[in-house]
């Protein structure tokens, strides 16, 4: 196990500048997840730490000790793929004990790491045969046994679940995460799939365009994102962004959605949150699950809740609840209403808003003021 600094890190391939200085303190037993969208740099990132590219500026150290220059063999890591890259003529057993044969390991020795690794991946009983005769979940899981053998001090998985089905990802989301909650290892974890980054992270680091966005704990990226881009991001559906103008109304600070439409939209504000902001726009930011039915009470203070009045536009049900498009304030947004609730298409109807997550967002800098 170990602890991981990544410090000013940049990557170029020629003119391009792909990783653009990462700067990333991860600690000792962190399961932390990269995301961000195809294309933003997170597998060159975790190459770089694996050593199998080189970067163009900037340090990692692993356990406290510099990686510059240190050949992938000797970085004590083990890397799982989203390809299996299992080697289809060999027994489960010889995947596994492959790399143990390739360093000079003891027969006895291999065959004590392959036993306790199957023993806690449950794959015991498919040692003795080859990766075809596996399903996917299964291969997956021989992928990882592969690369637990070696009792690494940091694990890496690039996408590792995304060619298994919806229901398998799952289960083996949740397997990954018991696994991490059993042998504490350190691992960096990539994927585009922002719920098995909320899922599985301790801490996620949102990236974008080579720049890390925001690296923080899930709660703190989905209820207090740092810009308009983690907001947009992370959840599904995504939050729900409106402009706005701050004003006092009867001595209460608002943002009125809308301002000056007749069907303008006031959405209180916690007193004292973007001061300096006043009677100015901003970007308001509102989960769609802020927006429920009429009698949803949303926590215990009376003034959790407000209620507003929304055109509907269109409505999904999901079975568990449904999805609505709104009309806010000549704005659309979703909101999520209980699925015995009948709503047709052009209605006027009156829904319950959550005023304690709402977040405020510079319009220019697209920062997150409060
Ligand atoms: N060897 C290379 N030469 C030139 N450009 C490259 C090379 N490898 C990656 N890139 C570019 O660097 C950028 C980041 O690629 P990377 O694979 O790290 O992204 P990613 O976030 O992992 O994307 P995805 O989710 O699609 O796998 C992309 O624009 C890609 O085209």
């Amino acid at each position: 196990m170990a602890a991981m600094t990544i410090s000013d890190l940049h990557k170029r391939f020629g003119p391009v500048n792909v990783l653009k200085g990462i700067n990333l303190e991860i600690a000792d037993g962190e399961f932390i997840v990269l995301v961000g969208p195809s294309g933003c740099g997170k597998s060159t990132l975790l190459n770089i730490i694996a050593g199998l590219e080189h970067q163009s500026d900037g340090t990692v150290e692993i356990g406290g000790r510099r990686m510059n220059g240190v050949a992938p063999k000797d970085r004590d890591i083990a890397m799982v793929f989203q390809s299996y890259a299992l080697y289809p003529t060999m027994t489960v057993r010889e995947n596994m004990s492959f790399g143990m044969e390739c360093r000079g390991v003891a027969r006895a020795q291999q065959g004590e790491a392959v036993t306790r690794v199957a023993r806690l991946l449950q794959i015991e009983p498919l040692l003795d045969r080859k990766p075809g005769q596996l399903s996917g979940g299964q291969r997956q899981r021989v992928a990882m046994g592969r690369a637990l053998v070696r009792d690494p001090v940091l694990f890496l998985f690039d996408e590792p679940l995304s060619n298994l089905d919806a229901k398998l990802r799952v289960e083996m989301r949740w397997e990954i995460k018991q696994l991490h909650a059993r042998i504490g290892s350190t691992i960096v974890y990539v994927t585009h799939d922002q719920i098995e980054a909320m899922t599985m992270a301790t801490r996620i680091a949102v990236m974008h365009q080579g720049e890390v966005q925001q690296f923080a704990d899930p709660d703190t990226l989905y209820n207090r994102p740092a810009n308009l881009f983690v907001a947009r991001f992370m959840g599904a559906p995504p939050m729900n962004t409106f402009t706005a103008r701050l004003t006092q109304r009867d001595g209460a600070a608002v943002a009125l959605i809308g301002a000056g439409l007749p069907e303008e939209i006031a959405v209180s504000i916690a007193p004292g949150a973007a001061r300096d902001y006043m009677e100015r726009d901003v970007i308001v930011g509102i989960r769609p699950e802020c927006i429920g039915e009429r009698n949803r009470r949303f926590g215990d203070h009376p003034q959790a809740s407000q209620h507003i009045t929304a055109k509907v536009e269109m409505i999904e049900p999901t079975g568990a609840e449904t999805i609505v498009l709104l009309r806010l304030g000549g704005q659309s947004g979703l909101g999520r209403v209980a699925p015995d609730i009948r709503l047709v298409p052009d209605q006027m109807a009156e829904f319950a808003l959550d005023v304690r997550n709402i977040c405020l967002f510079d319009p220019v800098t697209e920062r997150l003021i409060a």
